[in-house]
């Protein structure tokens, strides 16, 4: 077998165990270089790749390797040169519509002029530092700081982060800008909102200077734009920026942007859609339990205020989908202690406080929030636990739900049974003892027990004994 046949059976294998964005996103680009004897060598476009692959898909890869090769095989990687990176991307650009990628002429350049001193429209305050990484951010956070480390030769041109909101979007956009001005302060770095941008647009055509106006963004090196959804509907926008994409990705610049949706789903024009996905898109979801409260324990730290983990649990299991309203939270219960002369903030002030910030705060326990919280626990949407998967890990944790539910509710075997899917009462009856059995022998399942409730009961507002 040469090194592409065993690739090839690799990526059979890969495509069965990761997603497909996944898959497209880190699997597709990698070329196999050479097979020698059972290390097989594989080309990664990036750095960035090969940290990602190694800290997230090495598993994956081990078992993919060995299976081609009906041995125990080694990988080898190599990062492709810069260079040679930059001119094979534009090819492959070009030879997916079956022409050359296009190579715009300058139009707005006027010769001789010096270049002018650009300021980047940022405060310092939002910084990869104080950005707190989780699964929910990972390949966004990373591919930033991938753009920023490098800016002048990224594989990613254009990244784009999008997402729902308060997720941290602007927040990652404005950490590239403050991360290339202080490590490289020779280069022009811009972040504009895609607002600011058309009126800025709208301002030109009305006194004749949109051709001064395009030509001064040329002069940037790193363009972040933020809200690119906005210009949805705006076709002059569109068409304006769309000769700015492209000379300055022409000339190497970084072009870093967010959204708040897929740029699949983005309503623009098709030949400005097609370039926005030509680099790196990247997302960021919802944090699950411990990134929320990771990134509550960080602001409340920088506004060196004390809140104690189980209050921190209580608010965060309450604010799930946006993290500036677990900064709203925060704030309203700095003011609440400092008007109340420095009254602590304790689960009763973090309740009145969060009143106001989510319509219900849960008084009781029922089986819904007990199947929410152990499918976060374990990573798993919601309806596995009533679905006929048989996967180990889906099987514990409907197991431990059904425990659970028992535990907290006064549902009988019976009507555990139909919540999970229509299982009958012996099964659950089955479930509770094997989960009984693995408290008393396996200390894992017992430690993941007692944060189950710890959770449940935070939930229910009816926080531990110290409180
Ligand atoms: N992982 C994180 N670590 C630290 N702070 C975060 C994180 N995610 C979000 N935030 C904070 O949440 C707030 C909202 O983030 P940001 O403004 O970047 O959201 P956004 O996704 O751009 O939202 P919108 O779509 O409304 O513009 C910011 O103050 C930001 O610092």
């Amino acid at each position: 077998m040469d090194h592409a046949t065993v690739w090839e059976k690799c990526l059979l294998i890969i495509r069965q165990s990761v997603d497909p964005q996944s898959y497209q996103t880190w699997f597709a680009p990698i070329r196999p270089v050479a097979l020698n004897t059972n290390e097989l060598t594989i080309q990664v476009p990036h750095r960035l790749f090969y940290e990602f692959l190694e800290e997230h898909y090495i598993d994956v890869l081990k078992r993919a390797l060995n299976h081609a090769l009906g041995t125990a095989g080694r990988l080898q990687y190599r990062i492709k040169p810069a260079k040679q990176e930059a001119a094979a991307f534009a090819v492959a650009a070009g030879n997916e519509r079956g022409q050359r990628a296009p190579t715009p002429s300058n139009p707005f350049v006027i010769p001789g002029m010096t270049r002018p001193r650009i300021e980047s429209n940022l405060d310092g305050k939002y910084t990869f530092a104080n950005f707190i990484e989780g699964d929910c951010n990972s390949l966004a956070r990373n591919a930033a700081k991938a753009v920023a480390d490098n800016p002048s030769n990224t594989a990613f041109n254009p990244l784009v982060i999008h997402g729902p909101v308060g997720l941290g979007k602007t927040h990652l956009l404005k950490a590239v800008g403050n991360h290339i001005t202080a490590k490289f302060p020779q280069k022009s770095v811009l972040y504009v909102t895609t607002d600011e941008f058309t009126n800025q647009l709208v301002t030109s055509i009305g006194n004749n200077s949109t051709n001064d106006l395009v030509n001064w963004y040329q002069n940037v090196d790193v363009l972040l734009v933020d809200d690119i959804q906005q210009l949805i509907k705006r076709k002059k926008t569109q068409d304006v920026f769309f000769n700015l994409f492209n000379v300055l990705r022409h000339n190497n610049k970084a072009i870093v942007m967010t959204c708040d949706r897929p740029i699949i789903e983005l309503d623009i024009e098709e030949r400005l859609r097609s370039r926005f996905q030509w680099g790196l898109t990247a997302d960021l979801s919802a944090p699950a339990l411990e990134t929320r409260m990771a990134i509550l324990a960080s602001k409340a730290s920088a506004n060196e205020v004390h809140i104690a983990p189980p209050v921190m649990e209580f608010i965060c299991y309450h604010i799930q989908n946006n993290i500036r309203q677990l900064e709203g939270v925060l704030n309203n219960l700095v003011l609440h202690s400092g008007v109340n002369n420095g009254k602590e903030i304790d689960l009763n002030l973090a309740k009145q406080v969060l009143k106001n910030f989510v319509t219900e705060i849960n008084k009781e326990v029922t089986p819904e929030v007990i199947q929410r919280t152990v499918a976060e626990y374990y990573d798993l949407e919601v309806d596995k636990l009533s679905s006929s998967t048989r996967r180990r890990h889906v099987v514990m944790a409907r197991q431990i739900s059904m425990f659970l539910v028992k535990q907290f509710t006064d549902q009988s075997l019976k009507a555990i049974g139909r919540l999970f899917g229509g299982r009958d009462h012996s099964t659950v009856l089955y479930s509770i003892k094997t989960v009984r059995d693995l408290m008393e022998t396996n200390d894992e399942i017992k430690k993941d027990l007692a944060d189950l409730e710890r959770k449940i009961r935070a939930g229910q507002g009816d926080g531990p004994g110290e409180l």
